[in-house]
Formats: structure tokens, sequence, C-alpha cells
């Protein structure tokens, strides 16, 4: 492809000479730059990629991209106000706006994007919409299944894989970071959905100020004839029908008392046109799941599928992965697996799971190393509140060393009322015989994730050295040895 034809949407004049050059590929990482690609330079979280603009050009870039003012640097050099943004648009045209025929449907919030996507494609696909979807489990492209390194793929990749899709349809989740870091510039919208907001990733949003408006940023990328689709009833989601409503895009609000898409126990009421009550009962439990089921539903409807049809299409779902999954003990105890890993949705999942009326519910979780830790002990305390048994555990530690994070789980406990058992498989294990007739067990935090980051755990002695040992360790030795 020309560079004049790939850098229009940039804005950017350049000289004639250049114009006709031929351009074979893009890349943003200067390993993957191959003969007469372009490079684009991010300044990155940890790395500046104009420092490597020499070794692009040794591995083949004919033109470079960049922020930084430069000059001589051997080829051409375009410099735009935002690379990020720019690689989105670049790549958008490189791949032929791989999107534009497509139902285009972005989900974002901080709980319920997986679960809400899974419902759509189900409800879709029932409908005999194909869909392609991008999200943290997995992306599915054409029915073929690969497992995700990122909810949102960056901007080049997402254009890549959209560009080998079939499907009629494609439904992405769309993270606060895939929106500060411009992951999806370039492609348009035909529904954005928001689930909700809350207390999360404030390690890299600092304030929930900031975090709002990088989700908030994905309605920007609404086509004019595009419908938001707003789990209403909160602060963050009232605002956001504001700011949808003054950029002239229609809103469905989906909440418990507005006269349009009241959602209430297991059913559903729509507009005045459809003033009927649909059932959203599903395998997935929940009042959070109902609002998932509510979302996804309205979507559907706005997409003209048979109010009907989606309610038959619910008794066949089959659930998420690693989301309010049950799975029962020999001796009779429940156990459900789930990915929460927020207050709100502790609250959530526990409420859920004392509505099974359980004997005893023990609940399995620890924290994410390096991710926002002022949620931390809010989730303790949510769990104590709703739980017989808390076992405080590791999720993976992302660097943090091993001590640091006991430490953390022994101070976040000061009054020793959880048992800690730092390695999770012991921990499980630990509930598991725990476990007696009627008990219901919830493990939260990994989903499907069925590995753990390798760590070392200090030797008993050590503990006992550096007074980590408090009664709730000494509680569980025979599982630490
Ligand atoms: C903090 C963060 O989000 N980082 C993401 C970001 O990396 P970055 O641009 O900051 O990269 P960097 O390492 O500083 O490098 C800067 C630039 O120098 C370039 N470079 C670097 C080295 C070199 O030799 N040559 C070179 O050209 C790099 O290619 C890059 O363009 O952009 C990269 C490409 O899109 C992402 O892979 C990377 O995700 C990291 C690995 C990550 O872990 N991200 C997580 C936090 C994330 O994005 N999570 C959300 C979901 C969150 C949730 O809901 O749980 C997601 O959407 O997955
Ligand atoms: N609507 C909701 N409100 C609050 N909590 C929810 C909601 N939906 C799901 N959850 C909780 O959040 C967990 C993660 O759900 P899900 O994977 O659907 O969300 P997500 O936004 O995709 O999060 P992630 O990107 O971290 O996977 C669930 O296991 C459940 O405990």
């Amino acid at each position: 492809m020309k560079l004049e034809t790939l850098i229009k949407p940039l804005g950017i004049n350049i000289s004639k000479e250049v114009e006709s050059i031929e351009i074979d590929g893009l890349a943003f990482n200067s390993a993957k730059v191959e003969k007469n690609f372009i490079f684009v330079a991010i300044s990155g979280t940890h790395k500046d990629g104009h420092e490597f603009i020499q070794d692009a050009i040794s591995n083949g870039a004919c033109v470079v991209v960049g922020e930084e003012n430069l000059s001589s640097i051997g080829v051409p050099y375009i410099q735009v106000f935002n690379s990020r943004k720019a690689l989105g648009l670049l790549a958008n045209v490189f791949y032929e706006n791989p999107t534009q025929h497509k139902i285009m449907i972005g989900i974002t919030g901080t709980n319920g994007k997986t679960t809400t996507s899974y419902m759509l494609k189900h409800i879709l696909e029932s409908a005999g919409i194909s869909c392609s979807l991008f999200g943290s489990i997995c992306t599915i492209i054409n029915g073929v299944e690969n497992i995700s390194t990122h909810t949102t793929l960056d901007a080049l990749t997402l254009n890549q894989l959209m560009a080998t899709s079939n499907d009629r349809a494609i439904i992405m989740e769309v993270s606060s970071h895939g929106l500060a870091q411009a992951r999806v510039e370039g492609l348009r919208f035909d529904y954005c959905i928001f689930t909700n907001l809350e207390h999360e990733h404030l390690d890299y949003h600092e304030n929930m100020e900031s975090y709002y408006l990088a989700k908030q940023s994905l309605f920007n990328y609404l086509k004019p004839s595009g419908i938001a689709v707003i789990k209403s009833d909160s602060i963050w989601g009232e605002r956001l029908c504001e700011y949808v409503s003054s950029l002239n895009r229609e809103v469905i609000k989906v909440n418990g008392t507005d006269p349009t898409h009241i959602i209430s126990n297991e059913s559903l009421v729509l507009n005045k046109r459809h003033p009927l009550r649909y059932s959203i009962n599903n395998r997935m439990k929940g009042k959070h799941n109902i609002e998932n089921a509510a979302l996804a539903f309205s979507t559907a409807v706005s997409l003209n599928i048979e109010p009907l049809d989606i309610e038959n299409s619910f008794q066949h779902f089959s659930g998420v992965p690693g989301r309010f999954e049950m799975f029962q003990h020999p001796n009779g105890a429940n156990f459900i697996v789930d990915y929460a890993h927020t207050g709100n949705a502790f609250s959530h999942i526990l409420e859920t799971a004392n509505l099974y009326n359980p004997e005893r519910i023990v609940h399995v979780f620890g924290f994410r190393g390096n991710r926002d830790v002022q949620k931390r002990s809010n989730m303790i305390q949510i769990s104590l509140n709703n739980c017989h048994t808390c076992i405080l555990t590791f999720d993976d530690l992302n660097g943090v060393p091993t001590q640091q994070m006991i430490e953390e789980l022994t101070s976040l406990d000061p009054m020793n009322k959880c048992v800690i058992i730092p390695d999770r498989t012991l921990a499980i294990q630990y509930a598991w015989d725990l476990a007696q007739y009627n008990d219901l067990i919830v493990i939260t935090g990994k989903g499907i994730e069925n590995y753990q980051q390798k760590f070392e755990l200090p030797t008993l002695s050590d503990l006992h050295t550096l007074n980590y040992l408090n009664d709730s360790f000494v509680h569980q030795n025979q599982y630490y040895l």
C-alpha cells in the first residue's frame, strides 16, 4: 500500500517524493520490523519506542512515525501528536477497515464484560448471526478459539485478526487499559455497552475520575447511528447516559426503576413497545448475572431479535468458563468457582451463595500482586461478613516478593479472623477437607486459570523468626508443611 493512502486519516501532508513509498507492513516493536515496514515509536509505560528507531531502521523500516521532534534519522519521519492513536488509524487503513460491514459491539465496565459478551454471543448465534469474540478468556474467530494475552489486544493485532473474520458480528471487551492506550482507535461501534464501575485498576489510573473517563471514552467511538446500552442506576451510569446524550447518540437505559428496560428478579420489562415481562433466568445465578443478561437481552432486542427467541435461547446457555461454575463434592458439599476480584463482585457472589441456604460458606481467595492494593481490606471485610471461614491465599504475585505478600495478608487480618495458607493448592485442599454436607465452598480470583506463577515460600522457621506466624498460620501447619 502506498504511504499516501495509508496516512490519509492522520491528516498530515508529506512531500511528493515520499508519497509513493510502498509499505508492506506496520510494527510498533522494533524487533518485529521487516523490510519496507512503517515503525510506530510509542513512548510506553516501561520503555520509549523512540529509543529503538535505529534498530527498527536496521531491521528494514522505511518510514518512522513518532511523537518527538526528530530530523535526519535516515528515513522519512512523520511526527504525530499521539503515536498510539496513529497506530490504530494506520492499522485500520492497512487492513482495509476490516469491521466496516460488521455489527460491532464493544463492552466496557469493571465487572461483567466477559459474561455479557458470552451471553450476547450465545443469543446472536441462536438467532443465526455468527460472532467473533475478543475478550479476557479467549478470542474466537470463525469458530476457532485461541487463549487471550490481553482483554483488549493492541490496535495492530486487533485489525489484523479482525481482517480474518468471516463472522457477521464482532463482540469485544474493551478494557480501561485498552482505552487509555487507544487500542480501539480507528474502530467504530454500532453498540457500546456499559456494565458498572467500581474501585479497580487504580494502580494504573490513579483515581476513579480518570478510570471513569477512560471507560467513557469508548462511547466516542460510537457510529452516528450507534446505540449505547447502559446499566444506568449508579452515579457513573447516570453520568455516562448524560455524556452519550450530549454526543447525540441513542441511549438504552437498563436499570431497576426507569420506565424503559426495567430489571426485576429474574425478568426484564422492555420499553412501551414491549410491555411484556421476559424471563432472563439462566444457569448463572445472582443479581449481577441478571444485570449482565439484561444488558445482553436489551442489545439483542435492539438488533431486532425477537424477545421470545432471546428468552428461549437463555435456556440453552452453557455459562462462562470460570464464572459462577458449580461443582459437587462427593459428600454433598457444593463448590462455586468464580472470577470475582473486587469488593462489589464479592458482595454479589457471596450474597448469591447465601441464597442456597448452605450450612456454612467457606471462601478461598487472594490478591494479585502489583495490582490495586486499596481495595483489599474492603474485600476481606465483605468476605468475613458473609462467610463462616475465610481462607486467604496467594494469587499470582507478579513479581511481588513472597514475604511482602505474606506480610500484607497478615497485616490485612490483624484480628486473625482468617486462615492464611499462602500456597493456593493447599488452601483449596484445606477447604475441600473442611467441606461437609450442605457447605458451600466459594473459590474466587482465578476463574479458569489453571496455573499459578512460581514462587518460593520461606521455610517455616523463617516465618517463625520473622514473626509472621499467627494463630491462623499455626492452625494450618500441616498444610503449610
Ligand atoms: C501497562 C500496559 O498496559 N502495558 C501495555 C503497553 O505496553 P507499553 O506500550 O507501555 O510498552 P513498553 O514496554 O513501555 O514499550 C514501549 C514501546 O517500546 C517498544 N519497544 C520496546 C523494546 C524494544 O526492544 N523495542 C521496541 O520497539 C514497545 O514495542 C512499545 O511500543 O502496550 C502493549 C501493547 O499493547 C501491551 O502489551 C502492554 O500490556 C502489558 C503487557 C500488560 O500487562 N497490560 C495489562 C495491564 C493490560 O493491558 N490489561 C488489560 C485488562 C486489565 C483488566 O481488566 O484486568 C488488557 O486489556 O489486557
Ligand atoms: N454485573 C456485575 N456486577 C458486579 N460483579 C459482577 C458482574 N458480573 C460479573 N461480576 C463478578 O465479576 C467477576 C468477573 O466477571 P467477568 O469476567 O464477566 O467480568 P470482566 O469485566 O470481564 O472482568 P475481567 O476482565 O477481569 O475478566 C465474576 O466472576 C463475578 O464475580
